[in-house]
């Protein structure tokens, strides 16, 4: 739903900027959010304990200086004997000193207990957001989304840690208190007491009011973070097509009601302290009357009511707590509902507990065992696969109130092919993609890497054998550096970045860099062209490595000699066994694959293997990758002697080292321990070999054989 605008406007897109309440979910009481959330405090328990103890400790100090009071006004003042005001002053100012160091203690351990809880909790909500599928996340609005991690969980927070300690804290600083005023006069404490239920009933009646304003406060606030999140982050589009007026009235609009809800907020809040500021004044000169009449009748000291009224200072602040106590659990029980909201959305697909005992690690013929003695990476490396082919087996997707997205698609890549997928825009080609890292699961069929269900497969070991350059370019903020290594586990050295940079094309560009690998990109890439982007992209896929590459539209962006050089350079990781499977509207470059999907509406409409396809039935230990098992596709004939560099050496020294050519990880990195990485084998053919051979083969003629 776009917003109506007036005509001659430019509208602004997406749905009504904030959001109706209703749509928001209902509130959670505290007993349900305490249940939810109670088990984020484990290890923080015996902090939070330590803080009530000391918070109590320092309200019985409190109550002992009050006694101390009246000691000291009955006897050294009514006196006026200095001999009795040193020793109960001194005590009362050990007593005071001791309540001033307990009352810090139990706020450092509070804001220690607090703080630790907000931070579990957002990691846990930032890492389950993480598994939920980015098409959902996509749905929503981001800006919203931000605002529950950052501002809800805080609130959260506040109800579960602060308030529980704040709620006990009062209460029996509310019983310290009012047995220590009864024990100078029942009768006054009675009145003071009397006045108790009154505060608590106010605030009691303030909070369901003050409920309805923070939710929309809440649900504002999550609006305008939103309004601006779009508008900033698509500011080019904004200023080209003269869209700041319906921006800025967008904006307006949000900040309204952001300000409306507030402003209702604050006039609640305003009233209630000056309220429960009258009820207390009402018992204080009650109190104090009657104390007169006490004094006169020889029932109370002056001491007595002097220690008594600053009982009533002391009392009354905690029992305004644990009525304001209502107005935080009303208004933390809509963040924490709109957090649960998160927190349970469905991760996009789900792994398969693993058998007790059972190793779910993927074991598909496993490599020669590289000797450790001679080795010293040979423990942490994976067991890799050694014939990544894909089948997909009647494949649907459905999409709820639309076309199936794949319809009954079944499909065979083998291993070591290179195959391109192409089609009209909408066919399902993202699709198909989604489905081979798993963003998804079919709705029917199934997907097998090298024979085993993908659902088989721990969600990591299987991201760790199937690299994906997605559609879109995705940058972060860092340096160019921290991009293209971005999602490789260990330092791959700037040898083997050179090498990424080379294949992907991105090296031109990044020598003209002031700060070579060390420049920033920019918010989302954009200190960089769409095709500096587009290639950087692509060398961090081919740093990652893997078995299996899946690439969306990688040539876009890239111009047509980029993108042949693209192919040989995947041609190459084809002739180390490994699978390529790429997305492309390029029709040019489909002539130099092995085989050709071409996929309309959902369907395959139709698949052709080149004459000239390379990819045959692979031998295990044919040729193994040394270190990984990788199976590589050699030449039939020996090398030849070749004036171009063979592919494992470097081709320049600037701005990067020299160093050996490998795909993905290369031979000098240290692994870190604790992640397992496939470690694909050096190459074994040159890229001029290569291209003699596809020229020859598309001259229908036999390969070159190298003399
Ligand atoms: N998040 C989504 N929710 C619902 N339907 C979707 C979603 N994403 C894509 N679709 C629909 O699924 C179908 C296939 O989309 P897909 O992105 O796979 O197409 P594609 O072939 O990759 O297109 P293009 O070449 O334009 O990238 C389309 O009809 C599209 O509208």
């Amino acid at each position: 739903m776009v917003s109506p605008v007036p005509s001659g406007e430019v509208p602004t897109p997406g749905a009504d900027p904030v959001p109706d309440e209703a749509t928001d979910p209902p509130r959670l009481t505290w007993p349900q959010v305490l249940r939810r959330f109670w088990p984020l405090t484990r290890g923080r328990r015996a902090a939070m304990a330590g803080a009530l103890l000391a918070f109590t400790l320092a309200v019985v100090a409190d109550a002992i200086g009050i006694e101390l009071l009246s000691t000291l006004i009955d006897g050294a003042v009514e006196d006026a004997d200095l001999s009795q005001f040193w020793h109960p002053a001194a005590i009362w100012a050990g007593i005071t000193l001791c309540a001033a160091a307990l009352t810090y203690l139990g706020s450092v351990l509070t804001a220690s207990a607090a703080e630790r809880f907000s931070r579990r909790l957002r990691a846990q909500t930032h890492d389950h957001l993480l598994t939920v599928a980015p098409e959902e996340l996509d749905r929503r609005a981001l800006g919203d989304v931000l605002s529950r991690v950052v501002d809800d969980t805080e609130d959260v927070e506040h109800l579960t840690v602060t308030g529980i300690i704040d709620a006990a804290g009062s209460a029996l600083a509310v019983v310290i208190f009012g047995i220590a005023a009864w024990r100078q006069s029942w009768m006054l404490a009675l009145v003071v007491l009397a006045a108790a239920p009154v505060i608590w009933l106010l605030n009691r009646w303030l909070t369901d009011r003050t409920h309805r304003f923070s939710m929309r406060t809440r649900v504002a606030h999550g609006a305008l973070t939103s309004a601006l999140e779009q508008s900033l982050t698509n500011s080019a589009l904004v200023q080209a097509y003269n869209a700041r007026p319906a921006e800025r009235r967008r904006l307006s609009l949000v900040s309204g009601r952001l300000m409306t809800a507030r402003l209702r907020q604050t006039r609640l809040a305003a009233v209630q302290g000056p309220l429960t500021e009258l009820v207390e004044t009402a018992g204080l000169l009650a109190v104090i009357g009657i104390g007169v009449i006490d004094i006169a009748t020889g029932d109370l000291t002056v001491g007595g009511l002097l220690a008594f009224t600053a009982y009533l200072t002391f009392l009354y602040p905690p029992i305004t707590a644990l009525g304001q106590l209502g107005l935080t659990a009303s208004s933390s029980g809509t963040s924490a509902a709109r957090l649960v909201e998160l927190l349970d959305l469905t991760p996009a697909v789900r792994e398969l507990e693993p058998a007790a005992g059972a190793d779910r690690r993927v074991h598909h013929s496993p490599p020669p065992n590289p000797d450790p003695t001679t080795d010293p990476t040979a423990a942490l490396r994976p067991v890799p696969l050694a014939r990544p082919d894909l089948v997909i087996e009647n494949v649907t997707v459905r999409s709820p109130g639309r076309a199936d997205r794949l319809s009954d698609v079944s499909l065979r890549i083998p291993a070591g092919a290179l195959v391109m997928v192409t089609g009209p825009s909408g066919a399902g080609k993202s699709t198909l993609v989604e489905l081979l890292v798993r963003f998804r699961d079919p709705d029917t069929g199934r997907v097998l890497l090298a024979g085993r269900d993908l659902r088989d497969f721990p969600l990591e070991e299987l991201r760790d054998q199937v690299t994906l350059l997605p559609q879109e370019p995705f940058m972060f903020d860092e340096t160019v550096r921290e991009n293209i290594t971005y999602g490789v586990a260990r330092d791959p050295g700037t040898d083997a970045i050179r090498i990424a940079a080379q294949d992907s094309g991105a090296e031109e560009f990044l020598k003209r860099l002031p700060e070579g690998l060390a420049t920033p990109v920019g918010q989302r890439g954009r200190a960089l062209s769409g095709g500096q982007r587009q290639r950087l992209a692509l060398a961090r896929a081919l740093l990652r490595g893997g078995p299996v590459l899946v690439l969306d539209e990688p040539t876009t962006g890239l111009d047509p000699q980029a993108a042949d050089d693209l192919i040989t350079t995947l041609r190459l990781l084809t002739e180390q066994g490994r699978t390529v499977l790429l997305v492309t509207h390029d029709r040019e470059l489909t002539r130099r694959a092995d085989q050709v999907v071409e996929i309309r509406a959902g369907r395959v409409h139709r698949s052709s293997v080149s004459p000239h396809s390379r990819t045959r039935p692979i031998r295990v230990g044919q040729r193994l990758g040394h270190s990984t098992g990788l199976v590589a596709v050699p030449d039939a004939s020996p090398e030849p002697r070749t004036s171009e560099p063979r592919i494992s050496e470097p081709r320049t020294s600037e701005p990067w080292t020299t160093g050996p050519r490998t795909f993905g990880h290369p031979p000098d990195a240290r692994p870190s321990p604790g992640r397992r990485r496939t470690e694909p084998p050096k190459a074994t053919t040159t890229r001029s070999q290569l291209i003699r051979r596809e020229r020859a083969q598309e001259q229908n003629q036999a390969p070159a054989q190298p003399s």
